[in-house]
């Protein structure tokens, strides 16, 4: 199954209320300090969104929900990988996406067999504190030629302007938060999203 290239990221069900009607065909709920219990209806919520919209849902972190509501996408950081059970995700049939930022955590991903691998931050993030700097489109190059025909996603700092750099350099896959959410209209940036990576 091909993905969409454009890949937003959201913390809510409200978010794919308000963008999967836009055409957002690849989308990940990540919803992040909240109890198993809170996330679990918007997991729900999620998914039957997606599946009215023909889209693919990613969801983060929570991979025990993922089972349960039969989603078909996790994804995973490498500290989710320290208590991800794998074999029961891929028992449940569920595709796995891992984030990368360094080549000790390429290797590890690469000897788990991902269903696509991600590359952050590719620029500066405003989303979270992050141990390491910018990584660059060199860095993307590299990525892409380390892991062949998988699937790559460019994370951090994406903007509509830098995706064609991105893509450019060797991604496969744009994915973007703040540029989105803070945005003054979020849904004419998911617009101008589409309109540059289809
Ligand atoms: C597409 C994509 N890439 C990277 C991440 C980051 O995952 P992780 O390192 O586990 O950090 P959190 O997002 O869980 O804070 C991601 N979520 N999606
Ligand atoms: C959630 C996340 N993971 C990253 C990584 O590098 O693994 S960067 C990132 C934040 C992406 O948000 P924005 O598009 O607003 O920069
Ligand atoms: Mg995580």
């Amino acid at each position: 199954m091909k993905l969409d290239r454009f890949y937003p990221i959201f913390d809510s069900p409200e978010w794919l209320e308000r963008t999967l009607p836009l055409g957002v065909k690849l989308v990940q709920l990540r919803i992040k300090d909240r109890p198993e219990d809170e996330v679990r209806p918007m997991v729900a919520q999620a998914q039957a969104l997606c599946r009215h919209h023909g889209a693919v849902l990613v969801v983060n972190d929570h991979w025990r929900l993922a089972i349960e509501h039969g989603c078909d996408w996790v994804h995973l950081g490498q500290e989710d990988l320290d208590e991800a059970d794998l074999p029961a995700i891929r028992r449940a049939g569920i595709n796995v996406g891992i984030s990368t930022h360094d080549h000790a955590e390429l290797d590890r991903a690469l000897s788990l067999g991902p269903d696509y691998v991600a590359l952050g931050p590719v620029y500066p993030t405003i989303l979270k504190q992050m141990k390491w700097q910018q990584q660059g489109l060199a860095r993307v190059t590299e990525w892409k030629r380390l892991i062949g025909d998988l699937p790559l996603v460019a994370i951090g700092g994406m903007s509509v302007a830098r995706a064609a750099g991105a893509f450019q350099a060797g991604a496969d896959i744009v994915s973007a938060v703040t540029d989105i959410t803070l945005n003054t209209d979020p849904e004419a940036r998911v617009r101008d999203w589409i309109e540059v990576t289809r």
